[in-house]
Formats: C-alpha cells, sequence, structure tokens
C-alpha cells in the first residue's frame, strides 16, 4: 500500500471542504503537512478538536496555517459536536420575521455573531448571556444596506437566502452580495412569487422591502433557499406550500416542529 507522505498545501481558495478533507488525509500521512490559506470556520477547529482527541496533532485550527502532524492511527472517542450555527441563525431570523419575542438556548454567540449584526442594524433588540440569546421585536424592521457573503468571520453563505426574506418585508432597500458561490439565488424567483421586489445582477442582489409578502406555492431548490421560504411563508398573508423539503431536512432536524414550538402554523404533509 502507498504511504501518504505529508506536504505544504496552499489553497487558492480557503475551501471549508478542501480543508476538512486535507486534514483528514493528513492525519494518516508520514510526516507534516501545512495547510495555508485555510478555511477558518467554527467547524474545522471542532474538527481539530475531535481528531485530536483520536491521538492526532493538530493545530492552527480556525487561523489561516493548520500544521499537522501524521500520526496514521487514531483511536475510537466520544465527541459532542459543536451546536449548528445556521441553525441557530435561521431560527433568529424566524423570530426576527414572525416579530416577537424568541430564546435561543445552547447557541455559541461568537459563531452567529456576524449575523445578529446585521440583526441589529436592522433594529432587533439583541440580548446576549452566556450561551442564550434573546430577540426581540417590536417594530417593522429596517433594510440592511448592505450584506456581503464571506469566509468566516464573514456573513455565511449559508444565511444569504434566510436573511434575503427577512429584507423582502423591511422598509427600504437593502443590496446583498454573494461573494462565495455561484448561482446561489434559486430562492429569488419563489420569493418574488410570494410578492418580494428583488432584481438580481450577477452577484448582486437588490431587495426592495414590501409591506407585506401574499403566501403561495412555492419550490424549494436547495436547503437554505428552502427555509427562506419556509421564514417568508410566516410573514406572509394566507398559505404557503413549499414543496420538496427534502431539501430542508438535510439540513435542520425538523424545523415544521421548532417552528411549532415558537408558535407558528407549519405543518409537513406527505
Ligand atoms: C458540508 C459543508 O460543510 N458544506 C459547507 C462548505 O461547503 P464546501 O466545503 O463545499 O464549500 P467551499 O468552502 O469548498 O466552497 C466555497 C467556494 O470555494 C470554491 N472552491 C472550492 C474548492 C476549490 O478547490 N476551489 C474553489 O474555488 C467553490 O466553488 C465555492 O465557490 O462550506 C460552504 C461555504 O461556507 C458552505 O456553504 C457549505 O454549507
Ligand atoms: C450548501 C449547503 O449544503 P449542501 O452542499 O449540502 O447543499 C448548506 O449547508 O447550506
Amino acid at each position: 500500500m502507498v504511504k501518504l507522505q505529508g506536504s505544504e498545501i496552499h489553497l487558492d481558495y480557503p475551501s471549508v471542504g478542501a480543508t476538512e478533507n486535507t486534514m483528514l488525509i493528513a492525519v494518516m500521512a508520514k510526516g507534516i503537512t501545512t495547510i495555508r490559506n485555510a478555511a477558518k470556520e467554527p467547524e474545522i477547529v471542532d474538527l481539530q478538536e475531535y481528531l485530536n482527541k483520536m491521538g492526532a496533532k493538530v493545530r492552527g485550527g480556525g487561523t489561516s496555517e493548520i500544521i499537522i502532524e501524521g500520526v496514521g492511527r487514531l483511536h475510537r472517542v466520544e465527541h459532542k459536536i459543536m451546536p449548528d450555527r445556521i441553525v441557530a441563525g435561521t431560527l433568529a431570523i424566524a423570530g426576527a420575521i414572525a416579530g416577537g419575542e424568541i430564546l435561543l438556548k445552547n447557541v455559541v454567540i461568537d459563531h452567529i455573531k456576524p449575523i445578529l449584526v446585521k440583526l441589529k442594524e436592522a433594529g432587533c433588540l439583541v440580548l446576549e448571556k452566556d450561551h442564550n440569546l434573546k430577540i426581540k421585536t417590536a417594530q417593522r424592521l429596517k433594510a440592511v444596506e448592505m450584506t456581503k457573503t464571506l469566509p468566516y468571520p464573514g456573513f455565511p453563505t449559508d444565511m444569504q437566502a434566510q436573511f434575503m426574506s427577512l429584507m423582502t418585508v423591511t422598509q427600504g432597500t437593502s443590496i446583498i452580495a454573494e461573494t462565495v458561490f455561484e448561482n446561489r439565488y434559486k430562492h429569488v424567483d419563489e420569493l418574488t412569487r410570494m410578492g418580494a421586489k428583488i432584481k438580481i445582477d450577477g452577484r448582486v442582489a437588490v431587495v426592495q422591502g414590501v409591506k407585506k409578502l401574499t403566501g403561495a406555492k412555492v419550490c424549494a431548490k436547495d436547503l437554505r433557499g428552502g427555509a427562506a421560504l419556509v421564514l417568508a411563508g410566516l410573514v406572509a398573508e394566507g398559505v404557503t406550500i413549499v414543496e420538496h423539503i427534502s431539501h430542508i431536512d438535510r439540513g435542520y432536524d425538523q424545523l415544521d416542529k421548532m417552528l411549532e414550538r415558537l408558535g407558528a402554523y407549519v405543518h409537513r404533509i406527505d
């Protein structure tokens, strides 16, 4: 069997998948691997902790340089994975779009700071205490002038669609720039069918806030876009039916039940 050899790797882009896969391979390789321009997402730090518990020698996770000393062998461990920051962000926006008050427990506040900054800018009252987060929304929110998705600690691309749903009903015009992925605006046509006013020019979306959305039959085209349609449905007048929810189920453990617990009328139709 060919033995893998540690090496110096410089990523052109701080790709999450490329960083994680390189870490996974490098722990079993001979010698040292250095990843430069590594992704800094919290999930990378969690993976490092997990691997190190198993006997790996990884350091630098969370910075742009990760150094892995190959150990060739790992042992079994128990590891509790970090709270899902995108689920927390999605629920925070559910609270913001529907109004009222929402309490999220077991949140790593630091991980979702880029989202909280935008919610505050829109006019939400955000109260942070330890791992708890309270979001209060008393009045119609204001449009956030500019939101650009970026690698961590920038605004996450995985929250772009949900944030756009929120912006569709704010007062004023917001600009969203998707710089991480191409073709991540599949939810726009569906939101438009609900009455949203959105124009796309390449990677930029201009969202003109409207007073109300109207329920419609819409289709989830991907995971976060699907969640965004459910969020829009919370505030839309009338009934919204979201089709192809298998996309949503890949990233949320019963989003319908979580929203029901918050008082929303959401039902899964088989
Ligand atoms: C399972 C998982 O954790 N998925 C996440 C992971 O996806 P994933 O790891 O696939 O995303 P990447 O960070 O790799 O991709 C981000 C951008 O980098 C580009 N790219 C990627 C690799 C490469 O070699 N060259 C290159 O140019 C991609 O085309 C994309 O435009 O990070 C994304 C960005 O935070 C998130 O949206 C995904 O939810
Ligand atoms: C893009 C995502 O995941 P997937 O690649 O599984 O669609 C996501 O988590 O937002």
